[in-house]
């Protein structure tokens, strides 16, 4: 009799279970938008979640079936619905024209106040009126000028990472950790002025160690991903994240950076009484002037130091490394390049690196296959109405979610020939240039609109400078180890391919 009881209580509770989980799922069909059937357990990304692939080539496999019939569609993460934009015009209008109605990142929710400081002063994870004033703030400390004062010091980094590769002596290297090498040079020295020591010791077949900044970097954004990996796994249980908040960035990496800071201001405000003082242009010249103008405290003028460390030491070195392995695997396009390179005085002059053609569709085309950034996960901030093909209309709300995947619209052969090719030249000028795609709102690897990447110049001044000095010196070629297709790694939140990049750089006579 008991165990009667049980099962039928038990029943009753599954079935009520499954009448619940079906009605929640209701919520785009009683709004009226259509979208895949969701899995009752894991919403509309089954696989995703079983971490058997991507969760932007499930996003892409929903593009390419309903991207002819609907502008957007309905899908679910776990429980949460989201809104998914299949058409390119009305996610540049949401980034752009609609912008006051989706001002927030939803990364914005994934931050807690309460567990960690730092992070929350990038202007990426920063909501309303801090954001406007995070992004003023830093906006200046990454102009065309500040940049092109410092190209004789990036250059100075590349030729370190070419000795590198020289001492080296051809041994396969891991093309990433290559580039991060090189990012976290140049990033010390334009933030705080010191010396990184990344390509030291270049004693054959033993790999330098890496400086404090860099490992300090590094952990960052180890456990930042570990981070959002758990927002995927709890993205059916948001209350577990109340009880047990994470940090993006370890404790050790704050306290680290906030006495990087405190030391670098007590040198400059020596330097400033002694001889010999007189800024250098750098972020940190920058933020202390900052500081007098307007009231900022010391956890802010840190947080604008990891916010372009970050972002400079990791989105630039993907572009570099993305952008070796496609010049590796495509020897006519690396001729063509360092035929172009050869011709130019690119080392004296950084105007002259900037008016290489070849080089930015290099760049512009690696962007395209690898967006480090690939999808932008948008929040509504005031109530709009956005139609359909069909001129039907769904009003959004403050609080929803809207997902645009910028992998999709790059990888859509409507709008690039031949999509998974290597093929800088269709980003040639006399064919409409980057210019024609981003007007479709088919291309945009910084995002657009008021919200579109701040350090845009430097991420592509850091890559051209490493790339066209590699380039000029080595032929690249690609290791057995390296994959020979675009297979993007099931893990990764910001892309990159699946497996290492493993190059071989055979020093040029
Ligand atoms: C190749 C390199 C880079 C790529 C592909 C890239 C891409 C992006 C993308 C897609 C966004 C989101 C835009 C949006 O929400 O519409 C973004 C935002 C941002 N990026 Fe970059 N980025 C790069 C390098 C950098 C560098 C070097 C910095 C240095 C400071 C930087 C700082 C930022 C910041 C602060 C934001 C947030 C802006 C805001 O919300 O107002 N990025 N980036």
């Amino acid at each position: 009799m008991l165990l009667l009881t049980f099962i039928v209580l038990a029943s009753f509770v599954a079935a009520a279970l499954v009448v619940y989980l079906r009605w929640h799922f209701n919520y785009w069909r009683k709004r009226g938008v259509c979208g895949p059937q969701p899995d009752l357990l894991v919403g509309t990304f089954p696989r995703t979640s079983a971490g058997q692939c991507n969760l932007l080539e499930e996003l892409h496999e929903i593009y390419l079936r309903y991207r002819v019939s609907q502008k957007f569609v309905g899908i679910f993460t776990a429980r949460a619905p989201k809104l998914f934009i299949c058409d390119p015009q009305l996610a540049l209008q949401i980034l752009t024209q609609h912008f006051k109605s989706f001002r927030d990142n939803e990364s914005s929710q994934w931050t807690n106040a309460s567990v960690e400081q730092l992070r929350l002063c990038s202007p990426f994870v920063s909501t309303g009126e801090e954001w406007k004033a995070r992004r003023s703030e830093l906006v200046p400390a990454l102009t065309i000028n500040k940049i092109r004062s410092f190209y004789s010091a990036m250059r100075d980094c590349a030729e370190k990472a070419s000795e590198f590769l020289t001492a080296v002596d051809e041994q396969p290297q891991d093309a990433k950790e290559l580039a991060n090498r090189f990012t976290a040079q140049f990033m010390s020295n334009f933030i705080w002025g010191i010396e990184g020591n990344a390509f030291n010791v270049p004693q054959k077949a033993s790999a330098p160690s890496l400086s404090p900044v860099h490992c300090m970097a590094r952990d960052i954004i180890l456990q930042s991903l570990q981070c959002i990996r758990y927002y995927g796994r709890t993205a059916a249980w948001p209350w577990l994240r109340k009880l047990r908040p994470v940090r993006f960035f370890p404790v050790a990496a704050d306290r680290f950076f906030q006495q990087l800071l405190a030391d670098a201001l007590n040198v400059r405000a020596k330097q400033q009484t002694g001889e010999g003082g007189g800024g250098r242009g750098d972020v940190i010249d920058h933020l202390q002037q900052l500081r007098e103008k307007k009231s900022l405290n010391a956890i802010q003028i840190a947080g604008h130091t990891t916010t372009v460390l970050i972002d400079g030491y990791e989105t630039g070195a993907m572009l570099i490394a993305h952008c070796l392995l496609l010049l590796a695997r495509n020897p006519r396009v690396q001729r063509k390049l360092r035929e172009e390179l050869l011709t130019a005085d690119v080392a004296n002059s950084f105007d002259a690196l900037n008016e290489l053609p070849y080089l930015e569709q290099c760049l512009q085309e690696t962007l395209r296959l690898f967006p480090p950034l690939p999808t932008l996960f948008k929040l509504c901030t005031e109530s709009v109405t956005l139609k359909n093909f069909d001129e039907s209309t769904l009003t959004l709300h403050p609080g929803d979610s809207v997902y645009i995947s910028t992998y999709s619209f790059h990888r859509d052969a409507e709008y690039f020939e031949n999509p998974e090719d290597f093929w800088p030249e269709r980003f040639a000028e006399e064919m409409g240039g980057v210019r024609k795609y981003r007007e479709m709102g088919v291309f945009m690897p910084f995002g657009d609109g008021p919200r579109m990447c701040p350090g845009m110049k430097l991420g592509l001044s850091e890559a051209k400078v490493a790339v066209s000095e590699l380039i000029s010196k080595f032929e690249v070629s690609a290791s057995d180890e390296t994959r020979t297709d675009n297979k993007i790694a099931n893990d990764s939140f910001l892309l990159t391919i699946d497996g290492k990049i493993e190059l071989v750089f055979h020093r040029r006579p």
